[in-house]
């Protein structure tokens, strides 16, 4: 699903090596967690992903086709068919729950007919049916941020990255961020989740990726905190 063949990014006014020749390969339906110190270049490779950035050289492919290739209405079709979850996820907070995860069905031109069914389902896998109607001040932090994997979830993404998703929350609403991250990737959509929550990755094991100072200095299929 995602490669990067020999990625490097330098950002051009600072000229900092933020990523240096990164060759992997994430498959479909992986669940991968992305680790690194602050400054590692977690957020830099999310970017080259979404193509909000380009790499000073390399290619990043999705599916097998170069992002390079992608212009104009295919960049903003790829950025669709990705989930983001960020650590602050503004909600709208004049709109209900319902219409804050409407809004993402919306913006992908979803037909309006099927936004309650869609909406509910979404609901139910981050467990807050029964808060549908609420405003987003009405919901804990850990709430708001199982409503914003729910807008991120609505539209069916491929893929889903989550940026440091738990990273305003207590260690019991962190857990349940990552068990329904994972019952998101158990209904089939590729997940990387950058984190710096070592009792997560050490608790709920999966292929781990660490970064150093923009290197990949390992790999681990099995999981595990090595920083
Ligand atoms: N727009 C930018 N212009 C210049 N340098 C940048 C830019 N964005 C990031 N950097 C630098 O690139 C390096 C990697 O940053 P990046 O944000 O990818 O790290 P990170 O691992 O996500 O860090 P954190 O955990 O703190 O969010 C850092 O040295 C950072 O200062």
């Amino acid at each position: 699903m995602i490669q990067f063949h020999h990625v490097s990014l330098a950002y051009p006014v600072t000229g900092t090596h933020a990523l240096e020749d990164i060759n992997l390969h994430v498959k479909k339906g992986e669940f991968v967690y992305l680790v690194g110190h602050s400054g590692a270049g977690k957020s830099s490779f999310m970017n080259l992903i979404l193509k909000r950035t380009l790499p000073t050289s390399g290619q990043v492919y999705i599916a097998g086709e170069s992002l390079s290739r992608y212009r104009g209405r295919r960049v903003a079709q790829h950025r669709r068919r990705i989930g983001m979850v960020f650590q602050d996820n503004l909600l709208l907070p004049h709109l209900s729950v319902h219409d804050n995860i409407a809004f993402a069905l919306r913006v992908t031109g979803a037909p309006e007919r099927e936004w309650g069914a869609r909406v509910g389902n979404a609901l139910r896998v981050v467990g807050l049916d029964h808060k549908r109607h609420a405003l987003p001040i009405q919901l804990s932090q850990g709430e708001q941020q199982r409503i914003a994997i729910a807008r991120a979830i609505v539209t069916e993404p491929a893929l889903l990255l989550a940026d440091e998703p738990t990273g305003n929350l207590d260690p019991d609403n962190s857990r349940d961020i990552l068990k329904v991250l994972q019952h998101v990737n158990l209904r089939g959509t590729t997940v990387v989740l950058a984190t710096h929550a070592r009792d997560l990755v050490e608790t709920f094991r999966h292929r781990t990726i660490t970064l150093r100072q923009g290197r990949l200095v390992r790999d681990d299929p099995y999981g595990g905190y090595a920083l």
